[in-house]
């Protein structure tokens, strides 16, 4: 590879990928969202939602904590509030992460009740898994899909055991993990230790979201977090050096979402003063994600594109950097084995 030309978008895109933080409903597009929008609008002529493409305007990323979160709950909740929308969209995002060149991923959801269509937490689990198993066993596609169940910061502490519950219930139908997301600014995360303790003593992985903002990075915050054993962190950005040497020493995987942060700016700064520039050089698995890529509009091969670009990557170091997820994965072996071998076999 010496005098192999710079990454540009096209390699990062034909580069296989590994996606290990992802929201569902943050992934949808606005296209598929507009989609969706279209089918309801001609079944209902009086539906009282705006079209997508206003409610959520083409190339807008500047999205931050005040106005991420209630998009969720206003909005792209309330549109896709059946289940031929949820399996409509959950199609969708699986074929636009496959079409990136992504060869393995873990989607990770919050079972959500819709009590006006009498569709349950259950119904919803369940449906999303039976259109990841339609994903899987298609031969022909080249990637394959894991779900990951998440406990939001605002569910009380049944609600978080009703999450563990669904995720040992679907264990063996594909379900992984068990995450904590949500607005970061609520919630006291103690309330979920009994939760993520019954996670952990029953084998299941854990991925936490891990100090996105200052105030949810305090040290009795932090502490309480690692004290689940998580096996991978998310955004990791208010971390000082202390918890840092933690993470090494205890070799977590962090997955870092640099255009979520750098748009929603939860960091300072641009990409070239992203934290990927501290985790790229210690021995921990990183994995570049892209968080919710219907909101920041940046796919798996645009982050990888951008490390490049503002870290200076050659080919063949970013061809090393999209290896380096696979350690973390919560699948196992034969996964594992089935993406080192897609590498070996790889060339551009
Ligand atoms: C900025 N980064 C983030 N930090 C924390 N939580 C996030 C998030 N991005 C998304 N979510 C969580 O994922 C839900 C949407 O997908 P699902 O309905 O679960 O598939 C959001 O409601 C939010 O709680």
């Amino acid at each position: 590879m010496a005098n192999a030309p710079p990454v540009d978008l096209p390699f990062a895109r034909r580069l296989p990928k590994v996606e290990l933080h992802a929201h569902l409903t943050g992934s949808i597009s606005r296209a598929c969202l507009h989609a969706i929008w279209e089918t309801r609008r001609q079944q209902d002529p009086d539906l009282q939602l705006d079209d997508p493409l206003v409610a959520i305007p083409p190339g807008k990323v500047d999205y931050h904590v005040q106005t991420f979160f209630p998009l969720f709950s206003s909005y792209i909740y309330k549109l896709c509030d059946d289940l031929p929308s949820i399996v409509f969209s959950t199609r969708r995002v699986l074929e636009d992460f496959q079409a990136d060149g992504v060869v393995y991923v873990e989607l990770r959801t919050t079972p959500r009740a819709i009590p006006s269509r009498d569709i349950t937490k259950d119904d919803y689990v369940k449906t999303i898994l039976d259109v990841l198993r339609e994903h899987n066993e298609q031969k022909s596609n080249t990637m394959r899909a894991f779900l990951i169940l998440s406990i939001d910061r605002r569910n009380t502490a049944a609600e978080a055991q009703e999450v563990v519950d669904l995720a040992l219930k679907y264990r063996n139908g594909g379900v992984v993990g068990v995450d904590l997301c949500g607005n970061p600014a609520k919630g006291d995360v103690s309330l979920y230790t009994d939760a993520f303790n019954r996670v952990k003593a029953a084998g299941l992985k854990i991925t936490l979201h891990f100090a996105e903002i200052a105030d949810s990075g305090t040290d009795d915050e932090l502490n309480t977090l690692l004290s689940w054993q998580p096996d991978r962190l998310g955004h990791v950005i208010h971390v000082n050096s202390s918890f840092q040497e933690r993470i090494k020493k205890e070799n977590i995987g962090v997955e870092l979402c640099m255009s979520c942060n750098v748009h929603a700016k939860l960091i300072t700064g641009t990409f070239s003063d992203h934290h990927f520039g501290f985790w790229r050089d210690t021995s921990v698995p990183v994995a570049l994600c892209t968080d919710d890529v219907g909101v920041f509009c940046s796919p798996l091969s645009q982050e990888y594109y951008l490390a490049a670009t503002h870290f200076g990557l050659d080919r063949a170091q970013l061809i090393e950097l999209a290896q380096r997820p696979i350690a973390s994965i919560f699948t196992g072996a034969s996964e594992r084995r089935r993406l080192e071998s897609t590498f070996k076999h790889w060339s551009d």
